[in-house]
C-alpha cells in the first residue's frame, strides 16, 4: 500500500486550495478606488422637478445625497421656476430647478447609481424623454472628466443648453468652467435667463 501523500509538498509554503489568485485588473481597480477615498472630487447635480410637492421633493433629494456615504453637499443653489425645456409650450407644469455642489469620494457610476435611486425613491416614472416627474437627477459636471459613454455622458451633453442649469450653477460657482464648453459665464450670457425665475420666497436648507 502506498503511504498517504503529505498534505504540503515539503518544500513549499502550504497552498489554500479555496484561495484564487486576484487578477491584475482587480487589483488596479481597487488601487484607483482607494486613491479616490483619499481624493475626493467635485460634482456638479443639477435637480428638477415638475410634480407632487416640488419643494419638498428638492429638498429630500439634497438631503438623501448628504446622506450617502462618500457625499458632502458644499453648497445648494437659489430655486428657480422654469418652463419645461424641450417640450410643448404649455404641455406641462413648469418645474423647481436647483443644482448642488458636492465632493464625493464615490466614481462617477456610482454617484448616478445614487441619483437614480433617489429618483426611485420617489417614484419617478421614466414614460417619455423629457415628461414629467417627480424628480431629475443629472450629473452635470464630475472633477474634469469627458466621457461620451451613453450611460454616463460627462459633463451632462446638454448642461451648456439650459438655462435651468446654467443660472442656478453661476450662483453657487460663478468662475465654475463646463469642460469643452468654457465658462459658465459665458454659457449662461449666449443662453439668456428666459423662462428661469428665481423664487425668493423658498429656499433649500444646507445639509448640517
Ligand atoms: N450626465 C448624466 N446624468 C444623468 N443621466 C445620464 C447622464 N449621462 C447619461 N445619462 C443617462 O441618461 C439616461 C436617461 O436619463 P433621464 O431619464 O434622466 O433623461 P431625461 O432627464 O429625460 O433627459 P436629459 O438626459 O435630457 O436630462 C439615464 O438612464 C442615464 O443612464
Ligand atoms: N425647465 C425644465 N425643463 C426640463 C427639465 C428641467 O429640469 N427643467 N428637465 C428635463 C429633462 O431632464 C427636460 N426639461
Amino acid at each position: 500500500m502506498t503511504p498517504p501523500s503529505p498534505a504540503y509538498p515539503s518544500e513549499q509554503q502550504p497552498v489554500d486550495p479555496t484561495v484564487q489568485p486576484v487578477p491584475a485588473a482587480v487589483t488596479a481597480r481597487v488601487d484607483a478606488a482607494d486613491s479616490t477615498l483619499q481624493n475626493p472630487r467635485s460634482a456638479v447635480i443639477a435637480l428638477g422637478s415638475n410634480m407632487g410637492n416640488r419643494l419638498e421633493t428638492l429638498q429630500g433629494a439634497v438631503d438623501a445625497l448628504e446622506d450617502t456615504p462618500g457625499v458632502r453637499v458644499k453648497a445648494v443653489s437659489p430655486v428657480y421656476e422654469t418652463d419645461p425645456w424641450g417640450v410643448e409650450p404649455g404641455s406641462q407644469a413648469d418645474y423647481f430647478n436647483a443644482v448642488v455642489l458636492v465632493r464625493t469620494t464615490l466614481p462617477p457610476q456610482a454617484l448616478l447609481e445614487r441619483g437614480h435611486a433617489i429618483e426611485e425613491a420617489y417614484l419617478r416614472v421614466r414614460a417619455e424623454q423629457w415628461g414629467p416627474r417627480t424628480i431629475d437627477v443629472d450629473i452635470v459636471a464630475y472633477q474634469g472628466v469627458v466621457s461620451a459613454d451613453p450611460v454616463l455622458t460627462l459633463p451632462h451633453p446638454r448642461a451648456h443648453e439650459r438655462g435651468f442649469v446654467l443660472v442656478p450653477w453661476y450662483d453657487v460657482e460663478p468662475a465654475a468652467e463646463l469642460p469643452g464648453h468654457g465658462a459658465v459665464a459665458d454659457l449662461l450670457a449666449a443662453v439668456g435667463r428666459d423662462g428661469v425665475r428665481l423664487r425668493a420666497d423658498v429656499e433649500l436648507r444646507l445639509p448640517e
